[in-house]
C-alpha cells in the first residue's frame, strides 16, 4: 500500500512544561477527509497546529507524501501543499476580502483554485469582495477563511473549528460547500467539536482524549454511544 499523503508519528508536543501530545499518530489517505473530534484541551488544533509548521515537535515526525516535513517553517509547508483555515479565522480585518484571499495565494502552487473559484464556491463571499473583511458576518469571515486557504491549492486543507461561534444552519451551508472541495482531490483534515457535523463530512472519525486517540474508525461505523463515552473520557 503506498503511504498515507499525511503522517503524523507519534509527535510528543508541549508548550513548555504542559506536554499538550505524548506521542500522537494520525495518517490521512490521498482523497480522504478524517474529523479529528474530542472535548475541549483534547490537542485537537495543537495537532494541526504541528501539521502545519506552527509548532515543532519534541519527538516524532510529520510527513507529507512519505517527506519528512518536520523540520520546515509553515510557509515552506504550504508550498509544499498544506494550507490551514485557523481557528478563529485570523482574517486580517482591514483587509478587503480579495485581498485576504490574495495573501492566501501568495505561495500558490498550480491547481484548480483561484479568486473566480473561490467566488464561485461562495457566492456571497464575492459580492462582498470589497469589503473589509472585519465588516462580514462571522459565517462570511469562515468562508473567506476557508477560500483563502484554498487559493494556496492545497493538497492537504486543514480546517480547524469550523463550526466556532456560528448558527447551525451557517454551519451546515460552509460544509455543504466541503464535497465540491473534496472532488478535486483535496484531502482534508478537520478538527470540529460538532461531532454530528464532523460524524456527516468526514470517511473517518479519530476521537482524542488528553492527547491521545481513544476511538477511531469509518464515520459510517462507529458507535455513537462509544464515541461519546470517549469523547467524554467515561470508562465503559
Ligand atoms: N498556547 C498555549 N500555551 C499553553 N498551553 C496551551 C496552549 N495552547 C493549548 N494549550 C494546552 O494544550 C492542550 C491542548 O489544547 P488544544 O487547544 O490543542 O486543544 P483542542 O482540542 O484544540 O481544544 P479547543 O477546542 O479548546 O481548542 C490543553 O491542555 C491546552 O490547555
Amino acid at each position: 500500500m503506498s503511504a498515507p499523503l499525511l503522517e503524523v508519528d507519534d509527535v510528543e508536543v508541549a508548550y513548555g512544561d504542559a506536554v499538550a501530545l505524548p506521542g500522537l499518530s494520525v495518517a490521512v489517505a490521498e482523497g480522504e477527509t478524517l474529523a479529528l473530534v474530542g472535548a475541549n484541551g483534547a490537542g485537537k488544533s495543537t495537532l494541526l497546529r504541528t501539521v502545519c509548521g506552527l509548532l515543532r515537535p519534541r519527538r516524532g515526525a510529520v510527513r507529507l507524501d512519505g517527506d519528512d516535513v518536520t523540520a520546515l517553517p509553515a510557509h515552506a509547508r504550504v508550498a509544499r501543499g498544506i494550507a490551514m483555515s485557523p481557528e478563529g479565522r485570523r482574517l486580517f480585518p482591514s483587509l478587503s476580502v480579495e485581498e485576504n484571499l490574495l495573501v492566501g495565494g501568495y505561495a500558490r502552487r498550480r491547481g484548480p483554485w483561484d479568486l473566480a473559484a473561490v467566488y464561485e464556491l461562495f457566492p456571497l463571499v464575492a459580492e462582498r469582495r470589497s469589503r473589509p473583511a472585519a465588516n462580514l458576518s462571522g459565517g462570511e469571515q469562515q468562508a473567506v477563511a476557508i477560500g483563502r486557504a484554498l487559493m494556496a491549492n492545497p493538497r492537504l486543507l486543514l480546517l480547524d473549528e469550523v463550526s466556532l461561534g456560528l448558527a447551525p444552519v451557517v454551519v451546515a451551508q460552509l460544509y455543504a460547500a466541503l464535497p465540491r472541495i473534496t472532488g478535486q482531490g483535496t484531502t482534508v483534515l478537520v478538527v470540529e467539536q460538532d461531532v454530528h457535523q464532523a460524524m456527516a463530512v468526514a470517511d473517518r472519525v479519530q476521537c482524542l482524549l488528553e492527547g491521545r486517540t481513544v476511538l477511531e474508525g469509518p464515520a459510517e461505523r462507529i458507535d455513537r454511544t462509544a464515541l461519546a463515552a470517549a469523547y467524554f473520557g467515561v470508562a465503559r
